[in-house]
């Protein structure tokens, strides 16, 4: 279980998170709602580790998640709104580079979100829905429990998003949890919402 207990987080000088409490269960999953500025983005990066919190603490089944970090960053994965691709590599390099990380079959993750007829070209070239596809196809490499996602339906047309769906049940049926930041939509049936 993922529970954020009363945390906290500064972003320059500025008090940016205060009093987070939330828990989330195995096949869980909560929508972050709110404002530009209300701290969506911070709070997924602190999640994921890579912000520490001013006051609180994020605990993995009772214990600091934080404490070991390479634990952490094994049972996350965190889609920024930015696609962290590799421009000069093809589409189907790109996966290859976290398959190497994770495991996994490039194939299939390129499948899961129609990229085959694309996997060639070289990241540069695809369109901005093309370029959140490949970022998405990560996900449908070797599992992890926690996905934090940020606005990750940004630029997807409706088939796209209907297979973030398929990956979203496919996840939470396994029991995988996913956070996600959005101002939009989101296939996610039953998900709670926390608003910041
Ligand atoms: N590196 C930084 N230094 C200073 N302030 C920052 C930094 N990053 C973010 N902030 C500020 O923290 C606040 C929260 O930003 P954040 O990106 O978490 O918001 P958000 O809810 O994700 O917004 P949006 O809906 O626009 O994506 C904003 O006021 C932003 O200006």
């Amino acid at each position: 279980m993922l529970e954020a207990r009363d945390l906290a987080c500064f972003r320059g000088e500025r008090v940016v998170l205060a009093g987070v409490s939330f828990q989330l269960e195995a096949a869980g999953a909560l929508l972050l709602v709110g404002a530009n500025g209300a701290g969506k983005s911070t709070l997924l990066r602190l999640l994921a580790g890579l912000l520490r919190p001013e006051a609180g603490a994020v605990l993995w089944d009772g214990r600091d998640a934080l404490a070991d970090r390479a634990a952490h960053a094994a049972r996350v994965r965190y889609l920024s709104h930015q696609d962290a691709l590799k421009p000069a590599l093809t589409a189907r390099e790109n996966l290859e580079f976290f398959a190497r990380l994770w495991g996994g079959g490039v194939e299939a993750a390129l499948a899961a979100l129609d990229l085959l007829p694309l996997a060639d070209l070289p990241a540069r070239v695809l369109s901005s829905g093309q370029k959140r596809r490949l970022a998405l196809a990560r996900l449908a490499l070797a599992p992890a429990p926690l996905w934090l996602l940020d606005e990750p339906t940004v630029g997807l047309d409706a088939a796209s998003v209907e297979r973030l769906g398929l990956l979203l049940a496919r996840h939470r049926a396994q029991g995988g949890m996913v956070l996600a930041a959005t101002h939009l939509p989101l296939p996610l049936p039953g998900a709670g919402e926390l608003r910041l």
